[in-house]
């Protein structure tokens, strides 16, 4: 574990898974504290805080490690510069970070002898963006050593990548801190398939407080950033084993994506190592954000295939109309009314889904948090300290 089988699981099979702020500058204080408050009363169901637990709070380094968020940004700023496919990579790391046991930096950890990593499974195989992490942490540990939580630097990174990439500014609270344990099984089982249905979907979302609506709006986040072909491929060939493409594939965007992906052969199925290793060897796709070109040579496209807008916006949701989203576990919105109705009122109505999104990433950002005494600060964000 993790083996080649579960592996293709991840990528065949569906069962197993069970409007914005636009000027961060804008955005006075005490408007930011209330719309947290708000936030936090809708969101204690989710973060239940024993008696003597210290709770997140807006600019919570504000005394230890005043220039914290500012070097984020900054950091993420320059990498955007010269690598943008890391902006969604970042954004998407903080989403796989929070879904399995909440924001707690346990994507982050190295697998050790006892202890299987989250980013050595199949869901988390193509993630990537952990050396930007590293890089922020350096910087962060060199002026205020021991203060600051990698789960506080994903979540700020991801909202920095975010804006970036042309999406919302929303303000984040802080004070997270970090797991001492990787939860391999955890990622494994619980990170949603790409050919989860509906209701797996719905399920996994709602198990974590997600509704409906929010569901729909995250998954807008696929208007940026690429898909590997393996994550769709048996969509365009083999289809539950039917040796047909899906049905619900438009077929003028089967051609095109066949095009793409031409027909791969199925070593790419597969996962990339069949054996356990206690410590595995740092990934080539995490050793340097310095080059242009894509780490990962496996074929893939761009979320906006249509390559016309390079940002953050509502064309994913229009492309779901035309019966053309990439993933089965996108176009399954279009499956059921109401998640349909939300396709369609976020396709015209940019304003709505860039506040909505906000409003979910914020409530992504503080699923599940550990704050103090819970929990620790590591020093290397891939090590428990
Ligand atoms: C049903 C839920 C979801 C499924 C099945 C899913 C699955 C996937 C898959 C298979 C990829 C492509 C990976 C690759 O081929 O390299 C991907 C990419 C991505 N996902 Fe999701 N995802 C889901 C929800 C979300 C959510 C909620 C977010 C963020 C809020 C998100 C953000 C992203 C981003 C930004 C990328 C592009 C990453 C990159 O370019 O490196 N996804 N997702
Ligand atoms: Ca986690």
């Amino acid at each position: 574990y993790p083996n080649s089988e579960t592996a293709k699981d991840y990528y065949r099979s569906s069962s197993d898974f069970v409007g914005g702020f636009s000027d961060p500058a804008a955005l006075a204080h005490d408007f930011q504290s209330s719309l947290i408050s708000l936030a936090w009363s809708n969101y204690d169901d989710f973060n239940s805080r024993s008696a003597g637990q210290e709770s997140l709070q807006y600019n919570f380094y504000h005394d230890t490690c005043p220039k914290a968020e500012k070097i984020v940004k900054e950091i993420i700023r320059q990498v955007y510069n010269v690598r943008p496919d890391l902006g969604p990579a970042l954004i998407r790391l903080l989403f796989h970070d929070c879904f399995i046991k909440g924001c707690d930096a346990s994507i982050l950890l190295d697998g050790t002898e006892g202890m299987e990593s989250e980013k050595d499974t199949p869901p988390n195989e193509t993630l990537k963006g952990f050396e930007v992490i590293d890089i922020i942490k350096e910087e962060v540990e060199n002026v205020c050593p021991g203060t600051v939580s990698c789960a506080d630097i994903i979540v700020l990174a991801a909202r920095e990548a975010l804006l970036q990439a042309g999406g919302p500014y929303y303000p984040v609270t802080t004070g997270r801190r970090d797991s001492m344990i990787s939860y391999a099984q955890l990622a494994m089982y619980q990170l949603p398939s790409p050919y989860g249905d509906l209701d797996d979907v719905l399920a996994s979302f709602s198990a974590r407080g997600f509704d409906e609506r929010e569901t729909v709006n995250l998954l807008g986040a696929h208007s940026i950033g690429i898909i590997h072909c393996k994550s769709f491929h048996s969509r365009l060939y083999n289809f539950s084993g039917t040796n047909k493409p899906d049905p619900s594939l438009d077929p003028g965007f089967l051609d095109t994506l066949r095009s793409r992906c031409g027909n791969i052969s199925s070593h790419l199925l597969t996962a990339p190592s069949a054996s356990p290793s206690p410590s595995p060897a740092p990934s080539p796709c995490r050793s340097s954000f310095k080059s242009p070109q894509s780490p990962i040579e496996e074929p893939g496209v761009a979320m906006d295939h249509k390559g016309t807008r390079r940002e953050f916006g509502t064309s994913y949701f229009r492309s779901l109309l035309q019966g053309r989203g990439i993933l089965y576990a996108d176009q399954q919105l279009m499956s059921r009314e109401e998640t349909r109705n939300w396709v369609r009122a976020y396709a015209w109505d940019a304003v709505l889904f860039r506040k909505d999104f906000s409003d979910a990433m914020m409530k992504l950002s503080n699923l599940n948090v550990l704050t103090a005494p819970d929990g620790q600060i590591r020093r290397n964000c891939s090590k428990v300290a």
